[in-house]
């Protein structure tokens, strides 16, 4: 059979899955794509072999098997109902709307309602296998410290409430301090890693450390995590995506690995 794949967002992720599914290195069908900014579509769209129709977002759900959202969090309500109340899975990059507590039971409860799966991939960091092992058992601290240009911070609610002006960063500063519910409000297109982090580390807490460095050229996300286990530490040094400075490579890639998996019966890692 093959898999039926329906795109929301077509930016610097979306387009990535795109080329893959189009050259066959995913193997399935990109049915429909949707973007609120039609031309972006449009572009997306018809710059593939196997061109997909543009839909709106219910029309989009009813002929895919799975819906992949690359999109924003606020985005995440509302493409999650559509697709899980359908019975269709759904692959999730904008993770940190997740930590929205009635959101995520809201997830939970639809897809095991209606026989979905949803799918996070671990995005731009590292170790999650390990961490999920560790989750089995007492995780005690998660620290985050992320690392970015100035330039992939411009536009974060954060840097405008806090009125931060980032081309006067001239050394590495830490900009932001909390926890990940806090990071995934302050910066919705920074660091959903730390949602992913915060879910796989089941309930334990995890601080986030934001600095922006202007002469940082790759994106780092640095990992601590200690518990009855032991610790774990991992760092990824992430090329940024040339479409979207804010959003590594990986990430791209995670979700492009995500989706082969699906189809592949060995299921490698924790
Ligand atoms: N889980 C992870 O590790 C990572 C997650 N992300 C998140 O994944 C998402 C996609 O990332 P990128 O492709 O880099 O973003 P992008 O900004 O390059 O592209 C997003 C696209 O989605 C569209 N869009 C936004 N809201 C929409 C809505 N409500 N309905 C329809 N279309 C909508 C935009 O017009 C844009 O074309 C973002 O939320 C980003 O923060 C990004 C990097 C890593
Ligand atoms: O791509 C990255 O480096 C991480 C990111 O933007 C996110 O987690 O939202």
């Amino acid at each position: 059979m093959v898999l039926k794949i329906g795109l929301v967002g077509c930016g610097a992720i979306g387009a990535e899955i795109a080329r893959a599914i189009d050259s066959g290195e995913i193997s399935g069908e990109l049915v429909a794509v949707f973007d609120h900014n039609v031309e972006r579509a449009e572009e997306l769209a018809s710059s593939l072999e196997v061109r997909p129709i543009l839909s709106e977002l219910e029309d989009l759900v009813e002929r895919s098997d799975i819906v992949v959202e690359a999109a924003s969090q606020k985005a995440v309500p509302e493409v999650a109902k559509a697709a899980l109340e359908r019975g269709r899975d759904l692959m999730i990059m904008s993770v940190g709307a997740l930590l929205d507590r009635s959101l995520l039971r809201m997830v939970e409860d639809l897809a095991e309602e209606n026989g979905s799966r949803v799918y996070l991939p671990s995005g731009a960091i590292s170790g999650l296998d390990g961490l999920k092992s560790a989750g089995a058992g007492r995780i005690d601290l998660v620290t985050l410290t992320t690392t970015k240009n100035p330039k992939g911070f411009l536009g974060a609610p954060y840097i405008e409430e806090m009125k931060i002006d980032l081309d006067a960063i001239k050394e590495p500063q830490v900009i932001f301090e909390g926890t990940a519910e806090e990071a995934v409000v302050a910066f919705p297109a920074n660091v959903n890693v730390a949602a992913t982090l915060s879910l796989t580390a089941r309930g334990a807490r995890v601080m986030v450390k934001i600095v922006a460095d202007p002469d940082a050229e790759v994106n780092i996300h640095q990992i601590t995590a200690e518990g009855d286990f032991g610790r774990i530490i991992t760092r990824v040094e992430n090329v940024p995506s040339p479409r979207n400075p804010k959003t590594s490579y990986l990430a791209a890639l995670s979700a492009i690995a995500t989706l082969r998996s699906i189809a592949e019966p060995v299921k490698i890692g924790t």
